[in-house]
């Protein structure tokens, strides 16, 4: 069985009408795709449904067995700690360390009190240390995050996301604020620890040049439903234009 199945996916805010419609497709363990489409295709929507960060409206997403959209909040939270998610400003507590901003990526195996005191074992300390050293900033480990640049606040984004031993990580438009060469470095750190370490990753990407380069397959989306789903290597000029069809005629047209 597939890792993920998104099975005639729909989802509506506020009962207005569907931004995501009949949207299905399976990934494997360890694929590394990247979710390509115009702004308001509905990428972020999509991946908000994969680990119900929004409530989906119709058709399910299957995720490691279970039924994502019928989970209790207790089953929820336990099915979450092996989805890690990593965004575009990072989202990180800009105030505290780096250490502390990787470990909160343990919260999900905490109970309240745990959570609320902040208690991490030997053990998650060692891990968050190492991942930094794996991300090359454990140099950086008590240094508050708002004293990074982008780029290392992203990799204490990537740290956060991995130590929840992850299957899967959604990354939602990971190197949108970040410039071409600090780019490059997130995207091989990206690339380099889903091969290493086995997890699947699924990418939201503006620059198609950089999902070509990176990815195995693509998953285009325009006004909501899948255009293009297929090999990276094989994409087309032709489809590439039809995911971004109506924003290349409105830039075309002015
Ligand atoms: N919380 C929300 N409430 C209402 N509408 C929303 C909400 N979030 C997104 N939308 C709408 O859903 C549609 C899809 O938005 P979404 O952010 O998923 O697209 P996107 O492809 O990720 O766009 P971008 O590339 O610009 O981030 C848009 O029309 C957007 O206005």
């Amino acid at each position: 069985m597939p890792l993920l199945q998104v099975n005639n996916l729909g989802k509506s805010y506020n009962g207005q009408s569907n931004v995501l419609e009949d949207i299905s497709f399976d990934v494997g363990a360890g694929e590394f795709v990247a979710v390509i489409g115009p702004s308001g295709a509905g990428k972020s929507t999509l991946l908000r449904c994969i680990n119900r960060m929004v409530d989906i409206t119709e058709g399910n997403v299957t995720f490691d067995g279970s039924d994502i959209g019928s989970l209790n909040k207790r089953e929820l939270r336990k099915t979450r700690t092996n989805i890690g998610m990593i965004f575009q400003h990072y989202n990180l507590v800009p105030r505290l360390s780096v250490i502390e901003n990787v470990l909160h990526g343990r919260f999900g195996y905490k109970n309240a009190l745990q959570g609320v005191f902040g208690k991490f074992t030997e053990e998650e300390k060692t891990k968050a240390f190492t991942l930094l050293q794996k991300l090359g900033i454990a140099d950086h480990a008590y240094r508050r995050c708002d004293q990074l640049s982008g780029g290392q606040q992203q990799r204490v984004g990537i740290a956060r996301a991995l130590i929840q031993d992850p299957k899967l990580i959604l990354c939602d438009e990971p190197i949108a604020s970040l410039d071409p060469n600090t780019s490059k470095v997130i995207m091989d750190y990206l690339k380099t620890i889903a091969s290493e370490m086995n997890i699947t990753c699924i990418v939201n990407l503006h620059q198609v040049d950089v999902a070509k380069s990176y990815s195995d397959r693509m998953i285009g989306l325009n006004n909501g439903r899948i255009v293009f789903d297929g090999s990276s290597y094989r994409i087309t000029e032709d489809r590439i234009n039809t995911i971004y069809g109506s924003e290349l005629r409105e830039l075309i047209t002015g």
